[in-house]
């Protein structure tokens, strides 16, 4: 029996990551902004970010990606939704590869296991205008950023790199003696960041085992974040901290990230459903 087959709508997470996938290839519709929020505050569809599938636009793809965050912004990447989605995709059939398009580009994803699943995230982009940052810098392993008194900063000299979505990775001892809810705002809005930021706190523990706790632009404290522990991982191995391969532990789950030497991030973990429906209006005020 296929779990989630003969639906439309699947409220899932990818290591404790809230996502809803939304079939739209039927139709015509884009979500607005508007309707993406009405959709993450109401009880039944609440989501760190919603997948909305559409047409392919590409051939040899399955579909055409829309993300969105709990604010309604789009972003180009997320890890642990595209999971969720290869899950929806291969679910009923013994299909083990297929590619979806995001903004960001093609993403090819394996399936590993029963729920288990790996995505290419594809390459990292290391330049200032590719992150975006507002004005140059030349080496973005650790970039003049600070917050605090200037003597005593409380976080400071984060890397940053895009992995289809902006990340500034911030290396602590332990990410939870922070107050990331109250420090995540503002550096995702920082002037720096003229396109905002996902914003991580890391502590390496071993060559191969790093501990994250991310505030997401657009979404806020999320239990997991696929694109962050991807970011970190490449940041940490540029950095010398790590090895090209490790496992990133976020407070849903553990990610296992592998950084190949064709320059592709590989990010691997697990996707849980939680309930199907259809996606009507109606469900939303009372999901099944
Ligand atoms: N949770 C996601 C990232 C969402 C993207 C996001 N918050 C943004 O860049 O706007 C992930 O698993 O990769």
């Amino acid at each position: 029996m296929s779990p989630l087959a003969n639906h439309t709508f699947w409220k899932m997470n990818g290591a404790g990551n809230e996502i809803v996938v939304v079939d739209l290839r039927a139709s015509s519709h884009v979500v607005t902004a508007a309707e993406a929020r009405a959709i993450a505050a109401a009880e039944g569809s609440h989501f760190d970010q919603m997948m909305v599938l559409h047409k392919p636009r590409t051939p040899g793809t399955e579909c055409f990606i829309r993300i969105y965050n709990t604010d309604g912004s789009e972003a180009g990447a997320c890890g642990n939704g595209t999971r969720c989605v290869a899950w929806v995709l291969m679910d009923g059939s013994d299909r083990k590869t297929l590619t979806v398009e995001t903004r960001a580009g093609l993403l090819a994803c394996r399936r590993m296991g029963e729920t288990q699943f790996s995505v290419d995230m594809g390459e990292p982009k290391f330049g200032w205008q590719d992150i975006p940052l507002a004005e140059e810098f030349r080496d973005t392993r650790a970039i003049e950023l600070q917050i605090g008194p200037i003597d005593a900063p409380i976080l400071h000299s984060p890397s940053v790199v895009s992995v289809g979505n902006p990340h500034a990775i911030f290396w602590v001892d332990d990410p939870y003696a922070y107050d990331l809810p109250k420090i995540g705002p503002m550096l995702e809005n920082h002037p720096i960041f003229p396109d905002r930021a996902n914003i991580s706190l890391a502590a390496v523990k071993s060559r191969d085992h790093i501990v994250l706790w991310v505030w997401e632009r657009g979404a806020g404290i999320t239990r997991a974040c696929g694109s962050a522990a991807c970011a970190t991982l490449v940041s940490a191995a540029r950095t010398k901290r790590t090895d090209r391969a490790a496992t990133v532990s976020l407070p849903g789950g553990e990610l296992h990230i592998e950084w190949r030497d064709d320059n592709h991030i590989i990010m691997t973990g697990p996707t849980e459903l939680e309930h199907v429906g259809t996606f009507d209006a109606a469900l939303f005020a009372d999901a099944a």
